[in-house]
């Protein structure tokens, strides 16, 4: 198994408010991790540490053996853009884009031709089941088949790790469940690892690896 994402001692604050104390945490490629926690336990600040957005007050991330940072801005940037993906609870979708511009961008944002880019993008969305709502806006589709185009989104570039914030937090629960397993699925199919932030059990029990967070300190949950 290679690791592809190392985190050690991490530590972030925000003014006096210590939100992450001294995590760690080891990421295969390909595997799937789930962090569990009650609100406010830090779970969103200590993925944002892991994503390289938001940086740490102490410790170390490491991804594919580059330590975040130590990079210089357009490289930290330039890895965010090519070999993360991000999926959010409400898609976080442009709403006067098409479904298929919308999975294109990371690809656009790379550099890829377009008609490489949406063709790429279509057969992602297809495999999701919206290759009949290809050109249908964004702001025209509902809340499910939003959450399958940011999914679409996250994984389009096949990235080494997407980062996923109650990606289907917003959903009725079949609709959520029907969404995360196609996810895993296609990030599985791609060797694209997982971050999962979840409240939900049921969602933490498909990873590979279960975290629980409690007032900012992260711990491997013991599965049988
Ligand atoms: N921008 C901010 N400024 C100040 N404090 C913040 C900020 N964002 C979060 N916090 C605080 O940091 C702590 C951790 O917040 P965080 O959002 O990481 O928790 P969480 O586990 O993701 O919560 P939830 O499940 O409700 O999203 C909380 O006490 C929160 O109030």
């Amino acid at each position: 198994m290679t690791v592809i994402l190392h985190a050690e001692n991490v530590n972030f604050l925000y003014g006096e408010q210590h939100a992450v104390r001294d995590a760690d945490l080891t990421l295969n490629r390909g595997e799937v991790a789930a962090i569990m926690g009650s609100s406010g336990s830090g779970k969103s600040s200590l993925l944002y540490c892991l994503a390289g957005v938001l940086p740490p007050a102490s410790g170390t991330v490491t991804f594919d053996g580059m330590v975040l940072s130590s990079l210089p801005d357009v490289e930290l940037s330039a890895l965010r853009r090519e070999r993360i993906g991000f999926v959010f609870q409400y898609g976080e979708l442009l709403d006067e884009l098409t479904a298929e511009e919308n999975a294109a961008l990371p690809l656009r944002l790379a550099g890829v031709p377009k008609d490489r880019a949406h063709a790429a993008a279509a057969r992602i969305l297809a495999r999701l089941g919206l290759g009949d709502l290809l050109r249908r806006r964004a702001s025209k589709l509902s809340g499910g088949q939003r959450q399958r185009i940011a999914v679409a989104r996250a994984l389009v570039h096949q990235p080494d790790v997407v980062f996923a914030d109650e990606p289907t937090g917003a959903l009725d629960s079949s609709n959520a469940s029907t969404v995360l397993e196609e996810f895993l699925r296609l990030a599985k199919e791609q060797d694209t690892a997982v971050v999962i932030v979840t409240h939900d059990p049921q969602v933490a029990a498909k990873a590979d690896t279960q975290y629980m967070m409690v007032d900012g300190v992260l711990a491997q949950s013991v599965t049988a």
